[in-house]
C-alpha cells in the first residue's frame, strides 16, 4: 500500500507578526508540489493560529501544536478542541517531547487529548520519542512502546486513517545531530511491527509515520528514501524557505 507522503512544519513558540507574514510569503510563492503529492501542514503558535488560516494559500494546511483534554470551560491558558475547530483548524500536534518534558504532560494526558481532539473530528499528530541516554542503553523500543500503547488505546479503529505517528528521537531535536536514515527506519519499522500486533494488519500497513530531529534540506534526502519513513516533522528549518525543499524530496522520492 502506498502512502501519501506527509511534511508538517512546528514553528514551535517562534515568530512576530513581521516574521510570520514573511513566513507566509515564503509558503506561498514556493513550489512545493500540490496535494496529491505531499500532504504539508503548518503549526504556528496558537495565537497567529486564525492569522496564518486567513492569509496563507489552502494548499497548506493550518495545525495546532496542542489541545486541551477537557473541553471549554474553567480551564485558564488552555485551548479546547472545540475552540480550535471554530477557528477553522482541522489538525493538532499531541504530546510534543516539549509538552512532555517541559510541561511535564503524562502519557495519560496525551491519550485523553488525543480521544477528545479525535472526537471532535481533528486530524491528529500524536509524538513519541526516547532520550539519548534510553537509546545508549538499548532501551528505545522501551520507551516507545508503551508511548505508543497510551496512544492506540485512545484510537478508535475507524479514526487510524486520522492519526500520523510522529517518530521524534529527543536527542535529535533541535541539537543538529540528525538520526541516521537506518536508525530512523529501524525505528520506525520496529514501531510500524508494534501496530501491526497490537492494532491491526491494515492500520500498519496504511497509517503514516514520520520522523523529525534536525531535518534539513540536505539530510532529508537519504532519511525518504526509507520505506518506513513517511515523511518529517520539521522544527528549526521549517521557518526557512528550505522547508519545501524538504517536502520536495519526500515526494520526490515516494513518487518513484
Ligand atoms: O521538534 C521538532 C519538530 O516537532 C524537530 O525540531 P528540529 O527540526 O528543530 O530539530
Amino acid at each position: 500500500m502506498s502512502r501519501k507522503p506527509w511534511v508538517g512544519g512546528n514553528w514551535k513558540c517562534n515568530g512576530t507578526k513581521a516574521s510570520v507574514d514573511a513566513l507566509i510569503k515564503t509558503l506561498n510563492e514556493s513550489d512545493v508540489p500540490d496535494k496529491t503529492k505531499c500532504d504539508v501542514i503548518v503549526a504556528p503558535s496558537h495565537i497567529f493560529l486564525t492569522h496564518v488560516l486567513s492569509t496563507i494559500n489552502p494548499r497548506f494546511v493550518v495545525s495546532a501544536q496542542d489541545c486541551n483534554q477537557f473541553g471549554n470551560g474553567a480551564y485558564t491558558g488552555s485551548h479546547s478542541p472545540q475552540m480550535l475547530k471554530d477557528c477553522g483548524i482541522t489538525t493538532v500536534i499531541i504530546g510534543h517531547s516539549e509538552r512532555r518534558d517541559v510541561f511535564r504532560e503524562t502519557d495519560e494526558e496525551i491519550g485523553q487529548k488525543i480521544a477528545l481532539a479525535l472526537k471532535e473530528g481533528f486530524d491528529v499528530v500524536p509524538c513519541i520519542g526516547e532520550h539519548l541516554a534510553e537509546r545508549q542503553a538499548g532501551k528505545t523500543n522501551d520507551v516507545l512502546f508503551p508511548q505508543m500503547k497510551a496512544i492506540a488505546a485512545n484510537v478508535k479503529p475507524e479514526e487510524w486513517s486520522r492519526v500520523v505517528i510522529a517518530y521524534e528521537p529527543v536527542w535529535a531535536i533541535g541539537t543538529g545531530v540528525v538520526a541516521t536514515p537506518q536508525q530512523a527506519q529501524d525505528t520506525q519499522k520496529d514501531l510500524r511491527e508494534w501496530i501491526a500486533k497490537n492494532v491491526s494488519e491494515e492500520v500498519a500497513k496504511s497509517v503514516r509515520i514520520v520522523y523529525g530531529g534536525s531535518v534539513n534540506g540536505a539530510n532529508s534526502s537519504e532519511l525518504s528514501s526509507q520505506p518506513d519513513v513517511d515523511g518529517f516533522l520539521v522544527g528549526g528549518a521549517s521557518l526557512k524557505p528550505e522547508f519545501a525543499t524538504i517536502v520536495k524530496n519526500i515526494a520526490i522520492a515516494k513518487s518513484q
